[in-house]
């Protein structure tokens, strides 16, 4: 039947009642669920069933429970237990860590190693390394402290003496964790995108610097939920070193049974011992994972504290709520100045990804203060040809200049070095680059991602770095969004703060790759206005860009490339109106 049909069959009064606002007379009837109802009256008479039991059946012994479960040796093997755990976790971490590290630096012998590591340490059970550890002794009498291959000894121990019991259980669980924990960690770096590494190298910002405040925050995500997976099979995993005869609280509850026969009270004393330690460790978790949250949702849901403030708030008449005021800064009277643009001079430079010739002999000078449009084909190298200059990528021949200077090397005569990354960091602050994907650090809000990099690096006190984030933040129209996460924030907003971070350090050339290709078509102008704007600063812009009206606008010099070599470069009025080669004719005829 139809919707017409329907309302034919209805009294005439029906059909002419208003529609809007005259429900006051209806009786809401909510909808039923009756298996639902089922299954939870069900849930609830098996639970009654299993605690009637659990409390009504004299045999679970509930009178010695209680005896037991706060007496002295249960809670010395409790505090035995949770040392070991704490121990092994921070210890079993800090290798893993470590191992991790090795396994991702690039270095076959230490990948290698660690990657041996983890398979041998993963397949032995935890027993049988904590049996050999304790073992120790029979196959090394001594343990000593010298020079290998040579009769210089400095100290000698008995191995007996030397690894007790204790020091076998935290050897073997640190040993066993570590070999976890090392994937668990490794997990969490591999899950960063590799854009994120890129953003903080085009920063400068020091290795560990992008380690700790870029790379593991993030990571973290990752780790933790599987971090704490791992923390409480450890918890569990003290129960094992009983075969050390060492008390902890499984071991102690062992001793006791054996003594007074009470082997189900006893278990459960552990039991419920157990279940204490896991739910402070899973609260815990919660709240460690929540600090991590930060910026991984686009409307966090609030914490059960700030809900509770919030509810204060509505309910208490009282004045304002504290904390709720911005302090203002005064701007530093640096703020936004930019610096005089570098003179980058490119010279036969050749790029291959394997046997693919990506750049070609590329030769180029680009004025100090010029704006220049790269444009070509997808796929001509002038991603390639960007990155080459702040030395993201590196040139298998050729040199490329700023102002004078190398960037990838250290010139001695006729030899060219090539220069560690951490040096390499610190020349690129002088180039900023602004990225396709913006790569934004997302844990960190608008303005900590501007003063990231002005901190670390150039080591601005923070108080002038906000200040002069701010300026740049009002420069690119985007004062009020200084405390948002870039989820929170439009792809045209998020462009103009990735804008904004880059000139946070004052470069003497800003790299623009395709910086509105990943925007919607009514997003793009908003980021190329704050280009345009740029423009006349007097930094050097190169800007790969398929808008070739904005580079006829904005361009002092177009280049065109294909193929990785640069077929034709001029003012934008000759190269995009009468240009000289074919190929760049037949390009423009397309995209025109
Ligand atoms: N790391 C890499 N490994 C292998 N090949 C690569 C790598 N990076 C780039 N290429 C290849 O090099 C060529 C040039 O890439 P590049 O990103 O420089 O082009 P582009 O001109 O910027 O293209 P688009 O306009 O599509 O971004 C492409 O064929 C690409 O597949």
């Amino acid at each position: 039947m139809t919707l017409a049909s329907d309302l034919a069959g209805l009294p005439a009064r029906a059909q002419t009642a208003p529609y809007v606002g005259d429900f006051s007379r209806f009786r809401i009837v909510p909808a039923r669920y009756p298996a639902r109802t089922i299954g939870t009256i069900f849930a609830a008479l098996v639970i009654f069933a299993v605690l009637n039991s659990v409390f009504s059946n004299p045999r679970w012994g509930w009178d010695v429970f209680a005896e037991w479960f706060f007496s002295e040796p249960v809670l010395a093997g409790l505090g035995r237990t949770l040392l070991l755990t704490l121990a092994g976790t921070a210890l079993g971490f800090l290798f893993g860590t470590l191992l991790a590290l090795a396994r991702v630096s690039g270095s076959p012998l230490l990948a290698s190693l660690s990657f041996a590591y983890v398979w041998l340490f993963r397949s032995v059970p935890l027993i049988v390394l904590l049996l050999i550890l304790n073992n120790l002794g029979y196959l090394y009498s001594t343990v000593w402290l010298g020079v290998p291959f040579t009769d210089i000894t400095f100290a000698t121990w008995s191995t007996t003496q030397l690894i007790t019991p204790f020091f076998a259980a935290v050897l073997g669980l640190t040993l066993h964790a570590a070999a976890f924990s090392s994937e668990i960690v490794r997990g969490g770096i591999l899950s960063v995108d590799q854009g994120q590494h890129e953003a903080a190298a085009a920063l400068g910002l020091p290795q560990r610097r992008q380690f700790t405040r870029i790379v593991l925050p993030q990571a973290m995500r990752t780790i933790l939920p599987n971090g704490f997976n791992e923390i409480i099979s450890l918890t569990k995993g003290t129960s094992q070193v009983y075969i050390l005869a060492l008390p902890e609280l499984f071991y102690t509850i062992q001793i006791i049974y054996r003594r007074n026969l009470e082997v189900i009270p006893l278990l459960m004393v552990a039991t419920v011992w157990y279940l204490v330690i896991l739910s402070v460790l899973s609260f815990v978790q919660h709240h460690i994972e929540r600090h991590y949250s930060r910026g991984a949702l686009r409307n966090p849901p609030a914490s059960a504290l700030t809900q509770a403030f919030a509810w204060l708030r509505r309910h208490v008449p009282a004045g304002r709520a504290p904390g709720g005021e911005q302090v203002a800064l005064a701007p530093s009277p640096s703020a936004a100045a930019t610096r005089p643009g570098g003179e980058i001079r490119i010279g036969g430079v050749s790029k291959s990804f394997g046997p693919l010739t990506v750049l070609d002999n590329v030769s180029l000078t680009l004025r100090s203060g010029s704006v220049t449009a790269i444009i070509g084909q997808s796929g001509s190298g002038k991603s390639t040809l960007l990155r080459a200059i702040n030395h993201l990528e590196r040139a298998d021949q050729g040199f490329i200049t700023i102002d004078g200077a190398l960037i990838g090397y250290r010139q001695d005569g006729d030899t060219l070095y090539e220069l560690k990354e951490r040096e390499i960091l610190k020349r690129r602050v002088d180039i900023g680059m602004v990225f396709q994907n913006f790569n934004l650090f997302p844990h960190l809000t608008a303005i900590e991602n501007i003063v990231e990099a002005p901190v670390s690096v150039r080591g601005i006190p923070r108080v002038h770095a906000l200040a002069e984030a701010r300026n740049l933040l009002a420069r690119v129209g985007l004062a009020d969004k200084a405390g948002a996460y870039p989820r929170q924030l439009s792809g045209g907003q998020q462009q103009r703060v990735a804008i904004a971070r880059a000139l946070a350090l004052k470069p003497k050339v800003l790299l623009f790759d395709e910086p509105t290709s990943a925007l919607d078509p009514e997003l793009v102008n908003e980021v190329l206005d704050v280009i345009k704007e740029l423009a006349r600063s007097g930094t050097t812009l190169v800007i790969v860009t398929h808008e070739i009206g904005f580079a006829r606008e904005v361009a002092d010099e177009v280049v065109f490339m294909e193929a990785g070599r640069i077929v034709e470069s001029g003012p934008p009025a000759r190269v995009l109106d009468t240009p000289d080669h074919p190929r760049t004719r037949e390009f423009l005829a397309k995209v025109l």
